[in-house]
């Protein structure tokens, strides 16, 4: 508890998160989907040029789903490794986990939809 902080170790975390993040989004399905649509809202962002505020919300949002999906991601591959063969309990296990990413991608539809859909509104208004 009393010990100094390990700077080599806490270097040495960053290195295997980073691995992590690089497997996360190189293998991983829908992981590429939620980076896709985290590209199209920071393009998005820059276009509209939005305000910090609406930036801190994008990246929070951004942030979760991802985390989620890493989270989810782990629990699969552990799933996988106890039980590579049906198991009603692992279906259970993978749904649910499944059903927190699907709750944080839908609130994230929903945050770019009330940031954005008003700036293209306007943008249709001045056009037509
Ligand atoms: N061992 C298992 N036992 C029971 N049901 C499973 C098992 N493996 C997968 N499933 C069912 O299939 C669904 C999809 O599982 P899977 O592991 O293929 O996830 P995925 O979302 O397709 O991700 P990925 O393509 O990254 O593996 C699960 O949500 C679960 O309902």
């Amino acid at each position: 508890m009393n010990q100094p902080i390990n700077i080599r170790k806490a270097i040495k975390s960053f290195r295997y998160a980073g691995i992590g993040i690089y497997s996360l989004f190189r293998y991983e399905n829908n992981a590429k989907i939620h980076l896709l649509a985290a590209v199209v809202a920071f393009i998005a962002g820059i276009y509209f040029n939005i305000s910090n505020i609406e930036w801190c919300i994008i990246i929070i949002q951004i942030a979760l789903v991802w985390a989620a999906e890493a989270f989810n991601t782990a629990i699969e591959k552990i799933a996988d490794m106890i039980s590579p063969t049906y198991h009603p309990t692992i279906k259970i296990i993978k749904d649910v986990a499944a059903a927190g990413v699907l709750t944080l991608a839908i609130s994230a539809i929903f945050v770019a939809g009330f940031i954005f859909l008003p700036k293209i509104w306007d943008i249709f208004q001045t056009i037509y």
